[in-house]
C-alpha cells in the first residue's frame, strides 16, 4: 500500500509513504483518530513552542545567561509533591536503553535490568519503515508475543518471564515527521510515537499492572511539559482513563530546562514521576545555550566527564529537586560498551564502576546501560547504595548542600583542546552521520556508543572552536581551512584504516561528509544534526 487517508470533521491525515500489511495494524482507525485528534488540537502549539526557543536563545547569542526565572519563584518556594509513582516503577536502579528493532527489544526486556527504555530519540534513525516496525515491535512485546530468528545464523529469540518493565521513549518535538501530513502540513513525530504506542498498548499494559509509561526528551522549558501534560490529559479522556494514568520522565538535558525542574515537576504533577540526567545532550545544549560566550567553550569531548563542576552540580540540583517533591531521580549513560578481551573489558567495567558510583553516591534512583553484557556491573554499585530492602534513594534529601547556583550550573569547563580531540571529532560525526543517513542510530566507535546525542558534541565543540577562533594544544589556530584539510585527512583514514575501501565506496560516506562540512563551517549553529540529516533519509 501506497497511501491512506484518514479523516475528521475538519481535517485529515494523509500517509506518504509505504505501508505493509503488518504496520498498517499499527494504523488501526482508533490509534489514527487519536492521531488525528492529536494533532489537530495540539500541533498548532509545537510552532509556538519552537519559536519561544529561538527568542530566547537570541537573548543567550546578546550576551544574557540563562537563570532561574523570577516569575515563578512561589512555585519553587511552595510545599507541595507529584501525584506519585506506580509500584512498577519504584524501582528503576538499573535501565538498559536501545533503539526499537526487534532483535535488541528482545535481548533488552530479558536483561537483567528492571526497565527498558525503548528508544525512538537519540539511537534511533526515523525512517519511515523504522517508526513503524518499531510500534510493531513494541505492540508484539507487549503483548508477549514478540519472536526473531536472525537469518544470518539462525538463533531465535523470545522474551523470558519477568521481562524489563517497558517506557517508550518518543521524539522531541523538534522532529518532524514528513510521511504523514494533516491539512497539508507536516506533523509532529512526537505526537505519531505517542499517540501509535499509547493506543495500541494501553490496554495490555495496564492489565499487566504496568501503564503506559513515556520518557520525554530533549524538552527546554515547563511551557513545553505543561503541553505534554496536556497531550497525556487529552489522551487519557478520549479512553476514560483516570488522571495520571500515563506516567512520564523527563529528560532534564538541555541547559534551559535545569533552571526550570521544579517548575516542569509542577506543571506536570499529575504525570510525572521522575527527571533523568541525559547528559551527553546536556553537554551538546552547553555548547549551543553558550555558543556566543568565549568564556565557556568546551575542551576536548574525552575530558568533559560527570565530575566537572557544572555537571556535578546539575546531578546534584537534580537529585535534591525531585526528592523534595518526591519524584525519582535517574542518572545517566556511561557511553563505554563492553571490549572484546577479557583485559580491555575489565578496564570498561572499572570505568563503568566508577562512573556509577558517583551517581550513586550523589543520590540518583536509577542509572542507564547501553549494552546488557554491563547490567550486572551497573546494579551491583546501585545495590550498594540502595541497600537490601529499599526500592530507591528518594530518601536522600541533600538539604545539608548549600545551594545550587547559576553560576555553579554555568560554570567553565577546564581542559585541552588537542588536535587528536578534533581529528576524533571530525572520524565519530561523520562515521555516525554516516550510520544514520543509512537507518542505523547508534554504533559502536572507539568501544564507546555513539548517538545522535555524543555525535552532537563531537560537531557542535569543532563548530565553536572555529568560531571562537581557538588555538589547539600544538599552537595551531582553529580556523575553517584547518577543518577542511583535517576533514580530508580524516576521511582517508576513515577509508583506509578503518572500514576499507569496499565498505566506505558502498556507504554514504560523501553524503555524510558533505552535511558534516556544511554543518561545522556554517556561520549559524544548526539546531540538531537530525534534523539537517532528515532530507537524506527514506
Ligand atoms: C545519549 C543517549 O541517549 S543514551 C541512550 C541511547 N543510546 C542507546 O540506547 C545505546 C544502545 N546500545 C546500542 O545500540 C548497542 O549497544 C551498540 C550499537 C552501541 C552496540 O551494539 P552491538 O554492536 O550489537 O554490540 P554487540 O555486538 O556487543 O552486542 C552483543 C549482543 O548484545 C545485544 N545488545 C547490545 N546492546 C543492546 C541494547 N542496548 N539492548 C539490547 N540488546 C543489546 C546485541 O543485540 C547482541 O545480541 P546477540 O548476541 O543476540 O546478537
Ligand atoms: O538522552 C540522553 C543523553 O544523555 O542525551
Ligand atoms: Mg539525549
Amino acid at each position: 500500500m501506497t497511501a491512506n487517508t484518514q479523516s475528521n470533521e475538519t481535517g485529515s491525515l494523509v500517509f506518504h509513504g509505504e505501508i505493509n500489511q503488518e504496520q498498517q495494524q499499527i494504523l488501526n482507525p482508533a490509534a489514527v483518530a487519536l492521531l488525528t485528534e492529536l494533532v489537530e488540537k495540539f500541533a498548532p502549539q509545537v510552532d509556538e513552542l519552537l519559536n519561544q526557543r529561538v527568542k530566547k536563545q537570541a537573548r543567550m547569542d546578546a550576551g544574557e545567561l540563562p537563570d532561574f526565572l523570577p516569575e515563578t519563584a512561589h512555585i519553587r518556594a511552595g510545599d507541595w509533591k507529584i501525584q506519585g509513582i506506580p509500584a512498577k516503577l519504584q524501582d528503576r536502579r538499573v535501565e538498559i536503553t536501545g533503539p526499537v528493532d526487534r532483535k535488541m527489544v528482545i535481548n533488552a526486556l530479558n536483561a537483567r535490568v528492571k526497565v527498558f527504555m525503548a528508544d525512538f530519540e537519540d539511537s534511533f534513525s526515523p525512517t519511515w519503515a523504522g517508526v513503524l516496525d518499531g510500534q510493531v515491535n513494541l505492540r508484539d512485546a507487549v503483548n508477549g508475543t514478540i519472536e526473531y530468528t536472525n537469518p544470518a545464523n539462525g538463533k531465535h529469540y523470545t522474551l523470558d518471564e519477568d521481562p524489563a518493565t517497558l517506557i517508550c521513549r518518543v521524539r522531541g518535538i523538534h522532529l518532524p515527521e514528513k510521511h504523514i501530513t494533516f491539512n497539508g502540513k507536516i506533523v509532529p513525530g512526537c505526537l505519531v510515537d505517542f499517540a501509535l504506542f499509547f493506543s495500541n498498548n494501553y490496554e495490555a499494559l495496564l492489565a499487566k499492572g504496568a501503564g503506559p509509561y513515556f520518557y520525554i526528551p530533549k524538552l527546554q522549558s515547563h511551557h513545553e511539559s505543561k503541553w505534554w501534560s496536556e497531550v497525556f490529559s487529552y489522551a487519557e479522556d478520549k479512553v476514560n482513563l483516570a488522571r495520571g494514568t500515563i506516567k512520564a520522565t523527563l529528560l532534564i538535558e538541555t541547559i534551559p530546562a535545569v533552571f526550570e525542574m521544579e517548575e516542569i515537576l509542577y506543571s506536570m504533577k499529575e504525570h510525572i514521576v521522575a527527571l533523568n540526567c541525559g547528559r551527553w545532550d546536556y553537554i551538546f545544549s552547553y555548547i549551543k545555550t553558550l555558543r556566543k560566550h568565549p568564556d565557556r567553550v568546551l575542551p576536548d569531548r574525552h575530558s568533559v566527564t560527570m565530575d566537572k563542576s557544572f555537571l556535578s552540580a546539575y546531578s546534584r540540583l537534580l537529585i535534591k529537586t525531585c526528592h523534595k517533591r518526591g519524584a525519582l531521580a535517574m542518572g545517566g549513560m556511561a557511553a563505554f560498551i563492553p571490549a572484546k578481551t577479557a583485559e580491555a573489558n575489565d578496564k570498561v567495567l572499572t570505568k563503568v564502576t566508577a562512573d556509577k558510583t558517583l551517581e550513586a553516591k550523589n543520590g540518583h534512583d536509577g542509572t542507564w546501560v547501553a549494552h546488557p553484557g554491563l547490567a550486572d556491573t551497573a546494579m551491583g554499585v546501585m545495590n550498594e547504595y540502595i541497600g537490601a530492602g529499599n526500592a530507591n534513594q528518594i530518601n536522600v534529601l541533600r538539604e545539608d548542600d548549600a545551594p545550587v547556583t547559576a553560576a555553579e550550573l554555568l560554570e567553565p569547563c577546564s581542559g585541552e583542546r588537542t588536535e587528536t580531540g578534533m581529528r576524533l571529532n571530525i572520524r565519530i560525526g561523520v562515521r555516525y552521520l554516516e550510520a544514520w543517513i543509512s537507518g542505523n542510530g547508534c554504533v559502536p566507535i572507539y568501544g564507546l556508543m555513539e548517538d545522535a546525542a555524543t555525535a552532537e558534541i563531537s560537531r557542535a565543540s569543532i563548530w565553536q572552536w572555529i568560531q571562537h577562533g581557538k588555538t589547539l594544544s600544538n599552537g595551531k589556530i582553529v580556523t575553517k581551512a584547518l577543518f577542511c584539510q583535517l576533514l580530508q585527512e580524516e576521511l582517508v583514514v576513515i577509508r583506509d584504516e578503518e572500514i576499507g575501501i569496499e565498505a566506505y565506496e558502498q556507504g554514504r560516506f560523501a553524503e555524510a561528509s558533505k552535511l558534516f562540512e556544511e554543518l561545522t563551517v556554517s556561520e549559524h549553529l544548526a539546531e540538531f544534526l537530525t534534523l539537517s540529516g532528515y532530507d537524506l533519509l527514506d
